[in-house]
C-alpha cells in the first residue's frame, strides 16, 4: 500500500489506511463527545448478504432441553437464549446484574412461551458460581447445554493497564470460563450425563491483537481450556466447541472497543461481506452447535466474520482498493520489468 500510495498519491486513492491518521485526528479531536449513534453503513456488496435472523432449526428442537447460558441478560447472551427458548429450551441465565437478567427473562419467556430462568452469578467468583449451579440443579436440574458467553473487555494501551486491570479481564474471561465449566462438568460427570459446551471467544484469539491485550489472551486461554476437554472429556459425552465472532453491534461492545463510533466505518471497509454481523447469525449457528443435528461436531472453532480476519491476514488484500487505471500503469510497469 505504501508504494500504491507514493505512485499515485494518497490523495487520490480514497483508501482506508490513508484514511487512518485523520480519522484519529477526528477520533480526538471529539473532546468528550462520545457514543455517538453512528449511521449504520453498508458496502454496497451487502445486498448479496442478507441477514436472516429467525431460528433456523426446526420447532422443538431443544424440547426438554435445559441449557445454561453466561451473560444471558444482553447482547448475544440475549440473542441465544432468545432462540434456544423459541426451540423448545428451558433456560438459565446467569451474570452479575439481577435486574437486567429478569427483564430479559421475562421479555423472552413472553414471547416463546417458556421458562427463563434468571439467576445472579458473578462467574469470577468461585463460590457464586457454585451457588448459582446448585440453585440451577434445585429448580431445573443438571443442563443439556452450557454456553460461556459471559466477557469482560475495554480498549486500552497496555501500557496503561493495572495489574488489577488484567485481572477484571482475565478472571472474567478465563478463570469464569474454567470456573463453570468444571463446576458444572464434575456434575454432569458424576451423574452420567452428556451435554454439548459452547465457549465465545473472537477472531483475535488466533492472532493476539494490540489494545485488547487482556482479552486476546484469556481467550486464547478458553480456547486451549475447550480443546484439551474435547480429547479428555469426550468419554463422558462431554462436548466442546467454539464460536469465534467478528463485529456485531452491541452496547456492550462498542461502547467499550469504539466508545466514539468513529472507527465502525474503516471495520466495515476490510469485511468482505460488507456489513457487521448479528445477533441471531451467531444465535443461529450458536443453537445448531448445542443442539444433536451436531452430534459429531466436536472441537470445532467456527469464525463466523463476514471474511474480515482473512482480509486481514493476507499480504497484498489491500489491493481491492486500486482502481482500474491504476492496474493499467502498474501492469506497464511490471511488465516492462525484465531480468533481476
Ligand atoms: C477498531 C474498533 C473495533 C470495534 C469493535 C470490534 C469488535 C470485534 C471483536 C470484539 C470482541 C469483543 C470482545 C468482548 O469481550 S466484548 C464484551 C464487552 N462487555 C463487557 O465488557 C461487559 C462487562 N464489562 C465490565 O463490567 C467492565 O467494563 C470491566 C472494566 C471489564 C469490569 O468492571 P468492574 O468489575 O466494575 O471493574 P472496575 O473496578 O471498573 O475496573 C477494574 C480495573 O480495570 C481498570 N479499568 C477499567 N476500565 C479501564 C479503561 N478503560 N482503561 C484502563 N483501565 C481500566 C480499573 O481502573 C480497575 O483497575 P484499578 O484502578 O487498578 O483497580
Ligand atoms: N459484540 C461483538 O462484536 C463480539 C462479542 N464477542 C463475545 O461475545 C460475548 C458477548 O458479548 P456482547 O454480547 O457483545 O457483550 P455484552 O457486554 O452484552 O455481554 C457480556 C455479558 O457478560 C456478563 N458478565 C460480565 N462480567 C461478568 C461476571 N463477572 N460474571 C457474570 N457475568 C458477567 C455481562 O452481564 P453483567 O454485567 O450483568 O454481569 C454481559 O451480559 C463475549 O464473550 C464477547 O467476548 C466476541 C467477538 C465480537
Amino acid at each position: 500500500v505504501k508504494i500504491i500510495i507514493r505512485i499515485f498519491d494518497a490523495e487520490s486513492l480514497s483508501t482506508s489506511n490513508a484514511l487512518f491518521t485523520p480519522c484519529l485526528l477526528q477520533l480526538f479531536g471529539n473532546g468528550t463527545a462520545v457514543l455517538r449513534k453512528s449511521d449504520d453503513d453498508r458496502a454496497p456488496q451487502a445486498r448479496f448478504f442478507p441477514p436472516l435472523q429467525e431460528p433456523m432449526l426446526l420447532p422443538g428442537t431443544f424440547k426438554n432441553k435445559v441449557a445454561f447460558i453466561t451473560g444471558g441478560g444482553t447482547g448475544l447472551g440475549k440473542g441465544m437464549t432468545f432462540t434456544l427458548s423459541s426451540l423448545g429450551a428451558e433456560c438459565v441465565i446467569a451474570s452479575r446484574n439481577l435486574d437486567v437478567l429478569k427483564a430479559t427473562a421475562e421479555e423472552i419467556s413472553s414471547q416463546t412461551g417458556n421458562k427463563v430462568h434468571p439467576v445472579q452469578c458473578n462467574v469470577r467468583d468461585p463460590d457464586s458460581v457454585k451457588a448459582t449451579v446448585d440453585q440451577m440443579v434445585n429448580d431445573v436440574g443438571l443442563p443439556d447445554v452450557v454456553i460461556n458467553n459471559a466477557a469482560g473487555n475495554f480498549i486500552s494501551p497496555s501500557e496503561r493497564l493495572s495489574a488489577n486491570a488484567w485481572k477484571a479481564i482475565t478472571d472474567t474471561v478465563l478463570n469464569g470460563t474454567a470456573y463453570i465449566t468444571l463446576d458444572i462438568g464434575k456434575r454432569l460427570i458424576a451423574a452420567q450425563k452428556g451435554a454439548a459446551f459452547l465457549c465465545i471467544t473472537t477472531i483475535y484469539a488466533d492472532s493476539g491483537s494490540g489494545f485488547v491485550m487482556p482479552s486476546a489472551s484469556a481467550k486464547a486461554g478458553v480456547e486451549a481450556l475447550c480443546k484439551s476437554l474435547v480429547a479428555e472429556w469426550g468419554r463422558y459425552g462431554l462436548r466442546f466447541n467454539i464460536i469465534q465472532p467478528g463485529p456485531i453491534k452491541t452496547k456492550g461492545a462498542f461502547s467499550r472497543l469504539d466508545p466514539t463510533g468513529k472507527f465502525e466505518k474503516l471495520m466495515i471497509e476490510r469485511i468482505p461481506v460488507g456489513r457487521l454481523g448479528t445477533v441471531g447469525e451467531i444465535a443461529n449457528l450458536a443453537a445448531y452447535l448445542c443442539s444433536d443435528y451436531a452430534s459429531w461436531v466436536s472441537g470445532a472453532t467456527i469464525k463466523i466474520d463476514g471474511g474480515e480476519y482473512s482480509f486481514m491476514a493476507g499480504e497484498f488484500n489491500s489491493l481491492s482498493l486500486v482502481t482500474k487505471e491504476q492496474w493499467d500503469v502498474m501492469e506497464a510497469i511490471i511488465r516492462q520489468t525484465k531480468g533481476s
